[in-house]
């Protein structure tokens, strides 16, 4: 896997601390309210689990499941629900966690998706953001990182379900995705 990184942009040590700070701001934000935090896989996994182990506060934990990237490195536009939610979220509060905003599209559509479900508040985390290739119009509460426009895997991100298990996020040589 290794031989196929350009660059690392941020180490296991970088996710680690930032994790914690994002952790520590959410635990004071949410305090004494009722929380779910939603998971986009499966790309949020290995940062939710990080993430919710900073979290100080009492809360609950569900997943959805998205897919528009399939094996490629262009998001086709088109997402589509792999899994809903198993716990009901009227009139709790939301957090959706992701690993990375890109063209914005996938949590367009998912915050459209949720939003009818009358949930008491419904905010985004997001570990990575990539402004520059925006889709559409976003309003992210808590953003880890912004990041330049290249292809990134690692921390759960991956490229045609392969690097997801890197513990470091890094910019893929041009050679393996092209
Ligand atoms: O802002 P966007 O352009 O929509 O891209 C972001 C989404 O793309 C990736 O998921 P993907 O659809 O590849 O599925 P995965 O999480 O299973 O890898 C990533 O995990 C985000 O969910
Ligand atoms: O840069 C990326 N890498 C992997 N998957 C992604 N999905 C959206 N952007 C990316
Ligand atoms: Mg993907």
């Amino acid at each position: 896997m290794e031989k196929d990184i350009k660059e690392v942009l941020f180490t296991k040590e970088a996710i680690q601390e930032k994790v914690k700070e994002l952790g520590r701001k959410i635990s004071e934000e949410y305090v004494s309210k009722e929380v779910i935090v939603i998971g986009v896989l499966k790309g949020a996994n290995i940062f939710l689990g990080d993430l919710v182990r900073e979290i100080n506060i009492p809360l609950s934990i569900d997943f959805m499941a998205v897919s528009s990237y399939g094996f490629s490195t262009e998001s086709s536009g088109v997402v589509r629900i792999l899994k809903d939610l198993d716990l009901e979220i009227e009139n709790k509060h939301v957090l959706i966690i992701e690993d990375i905003v890109d063209t914005g599209l996938t949590l367009k559509y998912l915050t459209e998706n949720l939003k009818s479900r009358k949930a008491a508040s419904l905010k985004i985390c997001t570990l990575l953001d990539k402004p520059l290739r925006r889709k559409c119009d976003l309003n992210i509460d808590y953003v880890g990182f912004e990041i330049p426009d290249e292809f990134i895997v690692g921390y759960g991100i991956d490229f045609a379900e392969k690097y997801r298990n890197l513990p470091f996020i890094a910019t893929l040589k041009k050679e393996v995705y092209e």
